[in-house]
Order: C-alpha cells, then structure tokens, then sequence
C-alpha cells in the first residue's frame, strides 16, 4: 500500500482541526494554496470512495462525515498507541480492536501494521500532507517532538523525563530518536535509561512546514485515549503471604458501636459464606480471617450500613467483597441489561486508578466459577471498550468516579438495581476532592434509596469531620468498627526520622539505598509529580533499576510502573500520592518519605505500603524543620501510638495540650470534640 500522509493519525487528526477551526475561509491559513493542498489530504473532503480505500472499518455506505472521521481517527490512533512492532501486540490490536467491531479484517490490518513502520527510524521516506518528502530523521529535527506531531501524545513521557531547565537536551540524534521510538527503555529493563537524553519538548503541538519552508502551527487537540488495559493474570506468586505478626491481630482491640449489631465470626467456615467462596478462598490461602473481616463479614451480609476503620494491610478488601458477592450469589436478582444501558448490583469506589484496578482483581478472584461479573471503570482508557464490555451486563462495577460519572450522565449506567454502595478509602473518597463526585452518583435520580441499598465505607484512616460527611450517607442505625486505633499506623512498620535540609535529601537517599547492599524494594514518596521524575532520572543514573508512578504519566506508562516493580524488573519506585492508598504490592521492605506529605492520614497510608498483613517493614522520613515543622506534632502522636522511638528533634515539637485525635474510638455519636487543625489538609488531586 502506499504510504502516505493520510494514513498517518496524527495528520487525521491535524486536518480535522484544521477543517473545524475554519470551515469557510482558509483554515487559518494564509496562503490559499497550502490550504487547498491541506484541505484535499483532509478526510472530511475525500470521496467516500477514497475514504474506504484507507478506512480500517471499510465503513462503505457511512454518511456521517464527521462520524466517520473521528471513528477513523479514533482507530488509527489506536493502532499507533497499541502496535509496537511486536507480533503480539499486532495480535492483540488485531483481535480485540477489530472483533469488537465485527470486523474479520486481518489483512487489512496487516497493512497497517506496514504502514506504522513509518514509527522505526528504518521507515523509507514518506511524503507530508504538501508532497515532500519526510523521513523519520526529519520529521524528529523538523517537530522536535514525534510524539506531539503525531497526535499521539499518549506517548512522550520521555519528555517528561527531562527536567529541561536542569539538564543538557542532546541534538536530536537518530539515536535519541531511535530509542525513544522503540520503547528502548522498557526493552533494557530500565525505565530511565541512563545517560539517554531525549528531544525536548515542543510548545507547539504540531509543526509542519509547507512547500516554501515556513512552519505551521496548529493548536492542540485533545485526544481519546484508545488504551485497552489487559486482561488480569492470575499469578500466585505474587500474592501477599501472611507474615509472623499476623497472628497478633487478634490481639488488637476492636470497638463496635450501633444498635442489633451482628455476632461477629471467628473463621471462614463459621462465617455462612457460600461454599464456591470458601473454595475460592482457600485457593487465595486464605485460611483465617482478619479482625476486620470477622466483624465486617457479618454485618454486610446483614444487609447492616457501615463504616470501618482498621489498619492498613490487614484485609479490608476482602472484608467488604466477601459479603458483598456471598449475597448477590445466594439472593441472586436478575441483571438488568440492554444494547444501551446497564444496571449494575454493587458499585466500588476507589480514589486512584490503580486500587480501582487492585479491587477488581480481588473481586475476580474471589468470584472466580461462579456468575458474578465484575467490571472496571476508570480513566486513561479507552470508552468504547469499557462501554462494550458493561453492556455485556454486569452485577459489580469498580470505579474511579470521574470515569463513572461520565457513564452516568451518558446513562450508560443507572443505580436501579443497586444493592451495595462501598466508598474505599472513604475518607479520601468524602473530602473536597471527591465529594463532589460522591454527592453526584448519590443523587443520580436512579440511584435507589439509602433504605434499599448497603452502604459501607472502609479506610485505615477516618477523620471525624469525614465522619460527620459520612453519616449522612448511611442508614441512622448503622455500625461502626474500629479495629484498633482510628487513623493509627501499622504497628509491624519500624518507623525512623532523619534530619535532613531540602540539600541534603539527595545523599540521604543514596546512603539510605546504599545500606541494603542489593537495594530491596523501596517506595520513594515525593510530593511533585516533577520531583518523581527528577529522582527516579537522578537514581537510574546511579544504576538503581527505578521506574515512577504519578498522575502525568500515561496510563500504560502507569501500569507498566507498578508491574515492573511487582515483578521485581524495577527495585525502586518513586511515587507520588497516587500509589499511597491502598496498593497492596508483595515485597516492599521500605517505604522513604523523601518529602513528607501534608495530611498525617497520608502519612499513615503511605508507610502502610509495607508491614503488611503481619509482615514487617521499615519506614524512613526525611525531615526538613524548615518544611515539615507543621506535621511534626502529628508525627509525634502517630509514633508514639504505635509504640515507636521519637527521635529528639521532633519531640521538642510535641504539643502538651494538645488535643490527641486518635487516642480513642472516635465514632462521632459518642461526641468527640473535632480537632479543627486535624482536619484541614486534604491530598492535591492528580489524577483519577
Ligand atoms: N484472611 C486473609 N488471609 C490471608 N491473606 C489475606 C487475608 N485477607 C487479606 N489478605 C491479603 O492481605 C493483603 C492486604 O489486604 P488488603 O489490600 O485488603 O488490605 P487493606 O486493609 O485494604 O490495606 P490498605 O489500608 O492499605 O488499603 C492482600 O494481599 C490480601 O490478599
């Protein structure tokens, strides 16, 4: 086939702006030829014929000019992001894009498949929309950045790599080049490859050059993302396995309050779970159940609203899932479905993309032989296959509420059916930056009354003012549980301080790796999204395997953080609040507060990252008097509840009066006063 401009997303994309920021004049141009020349490379203006010549669908018959434009857009842009040259990825693009489509059309996406070899620096030249000849080598000197150009901009986090300001750029190198286009960094293993300086960014979302040599800019365009997420593997091997302290659990006092609360259970076998999932269990090696879980179990198959509190990694999860699945299974109701909505059973939100993603597969598992559909909805990914699969029907749906909301306003979704509402990490869940959202899938005027529906809330963390939020979600006789202190930190994580200046922390960083001679798996907390790249650049540089996860990444590139660094491909992880809820990731020795977090419920989520499930684990803070002065009380509280050395330079900062918000079961009905100052940080928002 011949290879052409046309066939290139980004040029999709550009004349379809270009097109729609001027319909009748000439498209911001401002010679009239280049934009005839423009204008006749644009789909809008192609024959239908032409169209489907190079239309992967071969929508003959299609009339919907700008239908069919964005749907072709749409797929060639997810040809680009999906393929890298790899067989499988062919195959997988192949067989999900185009099943999903009905569409037999193999061959044709072979050809595809040849005309994105314009991706490798081999590519044979190509012409541009105004009939010079462009090869990869000049497209990278004349764009300066290929990514932009090509529309995918899914794909620069190289870019992002490069703190320009601090750092030479390199000429734009065919090597550079090449090895950005080959994902040579998750080729070697590295995910900063070291001493590789990459193209620096472009303002301008496209430049092009016309036949007299001047450049064009066209304004961005916000993309769709196309990224199809895998499927789930069920790997054992990377499942948590209980650790020494684990049977201390049953040492740490749990409170209950509420009216007709259910008698807890002492084992699975006790619990009335149905036998598929005491089965499914087992398979888990999941023998005893948590505190939480034989308090929790009970009230949710109840029917009972709730909210619960217990540390971090003592099984929260399971807690609600359990329960949440033994009744859908043995008080099935029918699943209500058609070609354009869904009603789903229970519904599970969760902050962050990647818990989103974590419950899913905890969920899936524990369901595992029986009916119960599970699905997941969060962003970064594409609609049109979320959309796809949630109309198959489904009784659970996960999700991240952005995402959520909008399948709601599509009325992809209705709450007719609901039976079980669960906030994960509900404290984050109800405070400014999701209650909003929260409040919106609420009052959704499907959304079944409180009085028919479970409500339930869990987080290791529950401030009182979220509790006040709370309550006016739940049924007046709801239950609340406190495994062990409201807001306190794991006990099996050994927590230490160093003193450091905003100078210092780098070597800090450094001798603290450097003291585990092989660097085990360690979680390096930052507060910026751009502090995350410059440390995991500045670690690679020292042969540390590091990769990074925060909400300027990509979705794929997120993914591909946290499994590098669960198979252990990456022994560091430098994150930002987006990894400290909830991740459950087996191994992680440590946990480095480079820059401590604002909120002491973040603190104690991020520490919780490791000492999980009775295992034990370390946590080293940096602290910066000059930064951190403001948490230092706090700090003091948190170690001393958890029965931890205060070093002395905080504990010149513990506050006599002070009022200790997590020295006892804080269920708001026993009227505890609010500690105004406890409350008022709340995490930034990065990224659903
Ligand atoms: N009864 C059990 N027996 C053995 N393992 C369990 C049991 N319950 C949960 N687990 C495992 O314990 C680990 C921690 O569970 P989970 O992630 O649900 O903790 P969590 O309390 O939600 O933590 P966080 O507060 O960080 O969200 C997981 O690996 C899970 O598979």
């Amino acid at each position: 086939m011949e290879e052409n401009w046309d066939n290139i997303p980004g040029v999709a994309v550009l004349n379809r702006e270009c097109e729609q920021s001027d319909k009748n004049t000439t498209g911001g141009y401002t010679n009239e030829n280049d934009w005839n020349s423009t204008k006749n490379n644009c789909p809008k203006y192609k024959t239908s014929e032409n169209y489907t010549d190079w239309d992967p669908t071969n929508n003959n018959g299609h009339t919907d000019d700008d239908k069919l434009i964005e749907d072709f857009s749409e797929k060639l842009t997810t040809t680009t992001n999906s393929f890298d040259g790899t067989n499988t990825d062919y195959d997988d693009w192949n067989n999900s894009k185009f099943d999903v489509d009905n569409q037999s059309s193999a061959s044709f996406s072979y050809e595809k498949k040849e005309q994105i070899n314009f991706d490798n620096t081999n590519s044979k030249s190509l012409n541009d929309s105004w009939g010079n000849p462009i090869s990869s080598d000049q497209y990278s000197a004349d764009t300066g950045n290929y990514s932009e150009f090509n529309g995918c901009t899914k794909q620069n986090s190289h870019n992002d790599y490069v703190p320009e300001d601090s750092w030479d750029i390199e000429a734009n190198t065919d090597n550079s080049y090449q090895k950005y286009q080959n994902n040579g960094y998750h080729e070697s293993g590295r995910d900063y490859q070291q001493g590789t300086r990459f193209p620096k960014k472009s303002n301008n979302y496209a430049n092009t050059r016309n036949d007299k040599g001047n450049s064009k800019s066209v304004k961005p365009v916000a993309q769709k993302s196309t990224y199809i997420p895998p499927e789930f593997e069920e790997n054992d091997d990377l499942t948590l396995e209980a650790g020494l302290n684990f049977e201390k659990y049953d040492k740490i006092e749990v409170t209950v309050s509420g009216t007709e609360v259910p008698k807890n259970i002492t084992s699975f076998h006790d619990s009335g779970l149905a036998q598929i999932l005491l089965n499914n269990l087992s398979k888990c090696h999941y023998t005893t159940p948590t505190p939480i879980q034989k308090y929790a179990i009970p009230i949710i198959m109840n029917g009972k609203d709730m909210i619960a509190s217990a540390q971090t990694g003592s099984g929260k999860t399971a807690a609600f899932v359990l329960p949440i699945l033994n009744n859908l299974i043995s008080e099935p109701s029918e699943l209500v479905v058609d070609y354009n909505h869904c009603e789903p059973q229970a519904l599970i939100l969760a902050p962050t993309r990647e818990l989103a993603i974590q419950i899913c597969e905890v969920t899936t598992r524990l369901s595992k032989n029986t009916s119960i559909k599970c699905e997941l909805l969060y962003g970064g990914t594409a609609t049109y296959h979320q959309k796809e699969r949630i109309l198959r029907g489904v009784h659970i749906i996960v999700a991240t509420p952005g995402r959520l909301i909008d399948f709601v306003s599509r009325r992809l979704i209705t709450f007719s059916s609901l039976r079980f509402f669960v906030l994960d990490e509900a404290d984050r869940m109800l405070d400014m930056g999701f209650s909003l959202d929260i409040e919106r899938i609420l009052s959704d005027n499907t959304m079944v009354s409180s009085a028919n529906r479970s409500t339930v809330m869990f987080s290791a963390t529950l401030p009182i003012l979220v509790q006040q939020i709370a309550k006016s979600y739940l049924k007046p006789d709801y239950i609340s549980v406190a495994v062990g202190e409201v807001g306190g930190a794991c006990k099996d994580v050994t927590q230490t301080f160093i003193e450091v200046n905003k100078f210092s922390k780098k070597n800090a960083l450094v001798a603290m790796l450097n003291e585990t001679n092989d660097c085990q798996e360690t979680i390096v907390f930052v507060e910026q999204k751009r502090q995350a790249d410059f440390i995991a650049a500045f670690l690679s540089e020292l042969n540390y395997p590091t990769t990074s996860i925060h909400g300027d990444r990509q979705q794929p590139e997120r993914e591909q953080a946290l499994r590098d660094f669960k198979t252990k491909k990456m022994k560091v992880l430098v994150a930002t609040a987006v990894a400290a809820r909830g991740l459950d990731i087996m191994g992680v020795t440590t946990v480095v507060n480079f820059d401590l977090p604002k909120t002491i419920e973040e603190y104690v989520h991020r520490i919780g990252r490791t000492g999980r499930l009775g295992n034990s684990g370390r946590a080293v803070s940096f602290f910066d008097p000059a930064n951190d002065y403001a948490m230092a009380p706090y700090l003091v509280n948190t170690l001393k509840l958890a029965e931890q050395k205060v070093p002395d330079f905080l504990s010149q900062y513990e506050v006599d009066e002070y009022e200790k918000p997590l020295s006892h079961f804080n269920d708001i009905r026993s009227n505890v006063p609010v500690l105004s100052e406890y409350l008022q940080g709340v995490e930034d928002i990065e990224e659903w």
